[in-house]
């Protein structure tokens, strides 16, 4: 893996990876373009001091004054320009190994193209770049080496030596500045992605909540309850446990909706919701089932406890009149109990049961509970 391992990918490019592709192509601009100013000062003091002729300076002038805003043109229009950069910084090290041979390999002069070249192809990808830059660097040399000829003359006097030392220092201090722009670049990258994900967690757990809850009461719905239902009655199946269930409805609600307004209602609603799950163990599921009834799921409950927390209902609701502003709104319930196995041993039997227990005590004349008859 490498700055440059998508160079050749055909997967969708996005805005962000554009971007630091641009970014990248125009950081290598702005390091050619200064550390060869610096090269050139070397080479020129080597080539002033050994009396080259005028073509050698014209040759190093385009190389290190032109080459640089030429090969980034080339880059910057390239389809491809991360490829194409790379292909330059391979001409890079390729030029370096000719100028080399051409110069008789001066010591200092050769170890600081080698090691600027060899940094740079390093940075962009990895070791197998270093052995890269080795490899054009060698070839450049066998060019240079069989157009000007195989010679070595290593010395070189105190200037060009010092301006190595000074080229070598700048290059390497501008790369190490560019690799802390590049982190402080992917650290904000991270806590934007970390700050996405939160976001995206967050969404998530609201639409999981929204997706089993009822809105107005905070209950679980229908879709929950026929999960939970099945889950808890094949638990309960195994483990011969009884289950049981109460299917609660608020007497003549209509009327309440009617006298007092839908606002009213829905208070009403909420207040029954409250008072169920306020008396509801941890293991029960309490559900709003319908406009203003309500199923309660009671894994592990007889017929007798669940007949005796209806009639626990009953009473309390019964006896805590809503207060709606300077009105007392007296509400009453109804409801229909069904145990499994005895009143049904599937969901949809149980709760059939139940609601006919629930249209039994509504006949009777409300605030009342009735429980199933046994299953057929
Ligand atoms: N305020 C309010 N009313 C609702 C809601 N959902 C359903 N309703 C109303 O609840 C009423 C239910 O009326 P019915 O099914 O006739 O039953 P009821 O008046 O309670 O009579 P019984 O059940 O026979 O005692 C209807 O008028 C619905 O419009 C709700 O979320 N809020």
């Amino acid at each position: 893996m490498n700055i440059l391992s998508t160079a050749g990918s055909k997967a969708p490019v996005s805005d962000s990876m554009t971007r630091s592709v641009h970014w990248v192509v125009r950081m290598n601009h702005r390091n050619r373009t200064m550390s060869f100013v610096w090269v050139l000062l070397m080479l020129a003091s080597h080539m002033w001091e050994r009396g080259y002729g005028p073509v050698a300076w014209m040759l190093l002038c385009l190389q290190f004054l032109v080459y640089p805003h030429v090969v980034y043109f080339v880059a910057a229009r390239s389809k491809n320009q991360l490829r194409t950069e790379l292909g330059n910084m391979l001409l890079d090290g390729l030029m370096f190994g000719i100028w080399m041979a051409a110069l008789k390999f001066p010591l200092w002069i050769s170890f600081t193209l080698f090691i600027c070249a060899g940094i740079n192809m390093t940075v962009f990808r990895g070791a197998a770049g270093a052995l890269l830059a080795a490899a054009v660097i060698a070839c450049g040399t066998l060019v240079g080496a069989a157009v000007f000829g195989l010679h070595a003359e290593p010395a070189t006097g105190t200037l060009t030596t010092s301006l190595s030392i000074a080229t070598l220092s700048l290059y390497l201090l501008v790369v190490a500045k560019d690799a802390y722009a590049r982190s402080v670049m992917l650290f904000q990258t991270r806590q934007q992605l970390r700050a996405k994900m939160d976001e995206v967690m967050a969404l998530q757990q609201q639409l999981q909540e929204q997706s089993t809850q009822d809105p107005l009461t905070g209950l679980f719905n229908r879709r929950y309850l026929g999960d939970a239902m099945a889950r808890e009655l094949s638990r309960c199946a195994r483990s011969g446990l009884p289950l049981s269930i109460l299917l609660v409805d608020i007497d003549h609600f209509k009327r309440i909706n009617d006298a007092f307004g839908h606002q009213a209602g829905d208070a009403v609603i909420v207040h029954l919701a409250q008072l169920l799950r306020e008396h509801a163990r941890a293991a029960d599921v309490v559900c709003r089932y319908g406009g203003e009834e309500f199923l309660l799921l009671c894994p592990e409950m007889p017929l007798a406890a669940a007949l005796e927390r209806a009639q626990q209902y009953r009473t309390s609701f019964a006896a805590q009149p809503l207060q709606a502003g300077a009105v007392s709104i007296a509400v009453t319930l109804s409801a229909g109990v069904a145990t499994f196995p005895q009143q049904g041993e599937s969901a949809e039997a149980l709760i059939r049961s139940a609601d006919q227990a629930l249209y039994r005590a509504k006949a009777a004349g409300r605030n009342r509970i009735e429980v199933a008859s046994l299953a057929q």
